[in-house]
This record gives structure tokens, sequence and C-alpha cells, in this order.
């Protein structure tokens, strides 16, 4: 549940945390917010002696720490995130500046020189928020930091090795934990406590604050904040805002150049530690007049309770093509929308108010218009077309969801509710007519195009000369694959019926000559030769027993030296992080035997077969991808 209404406003926005600490991804998840965890490859190496104070040290390194996973991110993958948040922690004692130790030795030296003596903790942290624009990147960045000032004991050299052997201060800035054995060692703390533990949760809400609802005009000296605001500040000012979730163009960003806070283009503002908490709740009087707390709207759930809606809208539209007709002939007004598709004027109209609300079309004097990102995913064919399968959302996910009650009561598939008719697996269901078989199809592909490139590339791939995609369907992957590595060869291997449909999606260009299909049921029948086997979106469908038998066949035609690369949602352990992912789980449970699975669950599955040096890559995206090279 997001407590603050200030945390509120990521909620319809992509988040991206850049940061590898667990401690941080605990405090933003503890409070309700909802972000994907792309820690930052920026090696913490800038050079200390060229900044004048430590926390402008703390702060740079925060962001270029964000900086490049939104670059990276930008570069890599098909969408760009809407905020990029980006932290780093140190310690400063003495005029020296305190980072993880590198071993226990060093560990030593840090804990002695802060033992018996105050230090500070600084925490510099940066939010950029990004759009993409013409396929440019452009960013906004604000950042501040955070002191909190800490005094160990007098600590005897046995307890310091005691706690250096406990293996605790390594992942540590100045090598120790405030949260854990390391609170021993502490005899005061000034400010912030979670600074210490490395994100200044309290600090960050007010930034947010300052960045989302500035002060009105006739406000307008108070500039910044130096409390959070309270919900009925908020919602006054929020006042019939829309939560577009592809960042500015969005009403905030115009606040914020209103008020002169920052504007896009000129970066950031820092600022120093305020330490002013205060809470959230407004007074108010019931009937008694005994002051209560106002209900806080739960946002989140009342997000949840109308997701459906939000859902069943955009598939319509699609459904009626509504994006293929605005791209060709936008700006257009309702009414002559409601001609062309054949549909009710008032009817259209309501639809089209409720899609520019969501952010998938623009309003304006001349009409409706598709956004960019409706040009690019909605359109039948934008360049990542995700119509394929918004269509096969509404005509085959929508029937079974809505018997989802029953598959959590039966703990199986309910395809015979949905469908009237009972099939021994799930592709037979979709080959039964030629319309779901197409539609089928046309949903794998739009989503193999948009997850394609991670795929290919989250691990070089370069030294292998043939692939085989299993169940490769379209071949969208191999096309991909073939662009990536040009040296590749790759065959597509997939039931008869999908291979006789293939040629529809085909594209043209000077390595089509590299994708092959070969039909077969990768079940029965012999498979291809090939240094390199894929199976991406396959195991999530089917049961272990059933992946048994298909990792034993293909780890039986893998040689030493030859690999299989998976490519699937990876879960984490406590399976209780990734919604996306777990509500894909519940998708598998409505329509197949399979599921979704960890990374550890993954493992064995390999392990079993030979493939024992498993590496897992979490991209953030849709998919994450495993690689086993067969020793
Ligand atoms: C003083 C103190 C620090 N920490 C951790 O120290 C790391 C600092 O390192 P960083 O470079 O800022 O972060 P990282 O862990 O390398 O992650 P990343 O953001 O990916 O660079 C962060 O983890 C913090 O929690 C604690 O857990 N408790 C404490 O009392």
């Amino acid at each position: 549940m997001v407590l603050n209404p200030v945390l509120g406003k990521l909620v319809s926005k992509r988040v991206v945390l850049a940061s590898a600490s667990p401690r941080r991804q605990e405090i933003l998840t503890n409070v309700g917010l909802r972000f994907e965890v792309v820690p930052s490859w920026f090696k913490e190496t800038l050079e200390k002696s060229s900044f004048t104070a430590p926390y402008e040290y703390a702060v740079e390194t925060a962001r270029q720490k964000a900086l490049e996973v939104a670059n990276r991110m930008h570069v890599k993958h098909l969408r760009t995130p809407d905020v990029v948040i980006g932290a780093d922690t140190i310690v400063s004692v003495d005029e020296q500046i305190l980072e993880k130790p590198v071993d226990k030795q060093d560990a030593y030296r840090m804990l002695s020189r802060l033992n018996g003596k105050e230090h500070s903790v600084f925490t510099g942290v940066a939010i950029i928020h990004c759009r993409s624009k013409d396929n440019q990147l452009e960013m906004e960045i604000t950042d501040f930091y955070e002191e909190t000032k800490v005094k160990f004991s007098e600590l005897s050299e046995e307890l310091l090795w005691e706690y250096i052997h406990s293996g605790e201060p390594m992942d540590k800035a100045g090598g120790y934990g405030i949260q854990a054995l390391g609170g021993m060692l502490v005899e005061y703390v000034h400010g912030d406590f979670l600074n210490v533990v490395g994100f200044p949760l309290n600090h960050f809400c007010k930034k947010l604050a300052e960045l989302y609802y500035p002060p009105s005009k006739h406000n307008v000296q108070h500039k910044k904040y130096d409390s959070i605001p309270s919900v009925d500040t908020f919602e006054k000012l929020s006042d019939g805002e829309s939560e577009s979730s592809n960042f500015t163009g969005h009403k905030d960003a115009s606040k914020l150049d209103s008020v002169g806070i920052y504007s896009l283009g000129a970066v950031y503002t820092s600022e120093n530690s305020s330490g002013v908490r205060t809470g959230f709740t407004v007074p108010l009087e019931n009937q008694n007049g005994v002051s209560q707390s106002a209900a806080k709207l739960p946002s989140k759930i009342l997000e949840l309770m109308d997701g459906f809606r939000a859902s069943k809208a955009l598939f319509v539209a699609s459904k009626l093509k509504i994006f293929d007709h605005l791209k060709d002939k936008g700006p257009m007004k309702a009414v002559d929308i409601a001609n062309d598709v054949g549909t009710s004027v008032c009817g259209t109209e309501r639809l089209l108010d409720a899609c520019a609300a969501l952010g998938l079309l623009e309003k304006t004097l001349q009409g409706y218009s598709n956004t960019d990102s409706a040009n690019i995913y909605l359109t039948s064919d934008g360049k990542y077309s995700l119509h394929g399968y918004i269509i096969h959302s509404n005509d085959h996910l929508w029937p079974l969801f809505t018997n989802l009650e029953s598959a959590v009561k039966e703990g199986s598939r309910q395809n015979h509710r949905a469908f009237g008719k009972k099939a021994d697996d799930l592709f037979k269901d979709y080959y039964h007519s030629q319309e779901v078989k197409q539609r089928f199809m046309a949903a794998m592909h739009s989503i193999a195009r948009l997850t394609a490139r991670d795929v290919a590339t989250a691990f070089d791939l370069s030294q292998f000369k043939s692939a085989c995609d299993l169940g490769g369907c379209t071949g969208a992957l191999a096309h991909e694959l073939v662009q990536v590595y040009p040296d590749l060869k790759v065959t597509v291997f997939d039931l008869p019926e999908v291979i006789a449909n293939t040629s529809y999606f085909q594209p043209s260009g000077q390595h089509a000559a590299s994708v092959t299909f070969v039909s077969g049921d990768f079940f029965k029948d012999n498979l291809p030769e090939a240094d390199l086997y894929i199976l991406s979106r396959v195991l999530h469908d089917w049961p272990d027993e059933k992946i048994h038998v298909l990792l034993s066949k293909v780890s039986a035609v893998c040689r030493p030296g030859c690999a299989i690369l998976l490519a699937e949602m990876v879960l984490d352990d406590e399976k209780k992080n990734r919604s996306t992912a777990l509500l894909q789980s519940l998708n598998m449970l409505v329509q197949t035997e399979g599921k979704e699975r960890s990374g550890t669950e993954y493992r064995a599955l390999l392990e079993q077969h030979g493939f024992t040096n498993v590496t897992i890559r979490i991209t953030g995206n849709l998919l994450d991808i495993i690689l086993c090279v067969k020793m």
C-alpha cells in the first residue's frame, strides 16, 4: 500500500531503482513503491580529491549511477523508464571518504578510524525523469544529499575483529551496518537513521513533493518544502491531473517549469539536508466534534479495482482499429471516427476520452490523435506493434481470466469453461481453427519483437555459429539474432501447423536467408543440430515432468561447449516482488499446466540434465535470460 500520496505520484510511472543495495530496495518496497531494480554498472572511481566536500562526491556518484542505467535502458531496451533513482552512501571521517571495504584488513582500517569518534554518513540521491523523443533520451535530473552524524563507542580490538569476522562489514560503506550487528557499535545517531542504512526516505519524499506539487502561485515565495505536505494539499493541487506514464509533456513537468524549481534541460538543483519530520494525517472533526484522521484514499486498491476497465478500453479501441485510423487520418473528431468504424457517436466519444485520459491518445481542439507510443505499439503495423497480443488478450485471455476463481479452486486450466471444449493440451486449443491460430501467432510475434533485443544481447553469443530456436514460432527472435550476430545461422523449430503459417511474418532484408524453418514436435521428434538451443517463453508453458523430457532431449544433442539459452520471467526466490511475473503465473494457471519459476527452480531443472554452470541475467524488462554452457 502506498502510504504517502507523494509516492503515489510514482504509481503510474515506470520507476527503476539503479541500485543493487538490498537495503535501498527494502526501504522503498516497505513504503509501497513499485519499481524495477536495474543495478548500475558505473564504477565508483571518481577522483575524490576533485571534490571540495564529501557530499559532492556522493551526489555525483549517485548521478552517474542513475545516468548509466537511464542511458543503458534507453539504448538497449524498447521502453525508456519514466524515473530512474540512483543513490550512493559514504562515510566521512577526518576529511576522508570511506566506501565499502575491499577485504577484512580494509574493514579493520575503517572501523579503527571510526572507533570512539563521531563521523558523518552522507547519502547522495539522484532522481532522473526520462522521456524518449524522436529516439533521443531527454532527462531532467534532480539530486540532493542527506547527512547523519553517528558516534561509535570505544571498542576493543577483539570486538572489532569479531564483528569483521561476522562478514557484515563487507558490502557496507564504512564497514558497518547500523541496522544489524553494527548497531551495537553505535552510541548515538543524529539525523535520519534510514540515511545511514542507505536511503534518506524522508528527504526523498520532500523532494518528490517539491517536484510534483510545487507551491501554488499565490504562495510562490515558499519555493521549497521543508515538510511533506498533507493530503488535502495534494488533492487540491493535483485536481484534474492525468497520470501519463510516459513522463512529460505531462502536467507535472509544466508545473515544475512554471514555478521555476527546475526546467527541462536546465538540469538540477542541489540542497543540503533538512530535518523536519511531519505526519501525513489531516485532522477532521466527526459528528461529535471529536478530531479524527481523514480516511486516506487507498489509491493502489482503487487503481486495481479499475484495472480491468482500463484494459478493456484499450482492448476495444484496438479491436475497432482506432489507433490505425488515427495514424492514417488523425487528428479526427469523435463523430468521424464513429462513422468510419461504424459505432455510436456517444459511445465512441466516451471511449476516446477514456483513452486520452489514460495517455493512449491526445485530445486537442482539432480532435483525437495518437500519442507517439500509440503509433509504435498500438497500431497494427507499428514498429513494435502489440496489436496481436492485445487482441489475443481480449479474445482469449479475458474469457480465461473470468474463470480465475474456478482455476484457483481447482488448481487447473479453464479452457473448457472459457471456450466450451476440453483439449488435451494448450496448443491444440490454439490450432483448432485457422483464425485462432493466426491470432495466437500474431500475439507471440508481438511479444517476441518487443523482447528479442534483450534475449539476443543479454549475453555475448558471438562464439556460436548455429542456433536452434525451439518453439520459435514466427521467427521474430531468430531474425533479431542474425541481425545482432551476422555470422549466426538460426533454425526455427516449431509444430507443422505453425511453420506452415510463418510466411506472413517474414521480414525482407539482408540477413533473412540466415533463418530457416523446420517443422516438428520438440517432445517427440529429433532436434536439429546446433551450437546453441534457445527456449524463449517455452518452459513456463509446461509442468516439470514435461520440461524434463524436453531438457533431456536437448542435453542429449548438446555437445560440450554448446549451450542452452532460456528466456523467461524469472521470479525472486521468495516469490514476492515481481507482480508482472506473478500475474503471468496466474495467466499460466488459467490456460496451461505450467507456471513461472524462480532462478533457483530453473537452475535445479537445468542441473539435472548436466547444465551446471548456469548464469541468470535479470534484465529488468519483460524477460530475463539464463545461459548455460554444457561442460
Ligand atoms: C553505513 C551503512 C551502509 N550500508 C550500506 O552500504 C552500501 C553503500 O554502498 P553504495 O555504493 O552506496 O551502494 P551499493 O550497495 O554498492 O549499491 P549500488 O547502489 O548498486 O551501488 C549500501 O548498500 C548501504 O545500504 C548499510 O547497509 N548500513 C549502514 O549502516
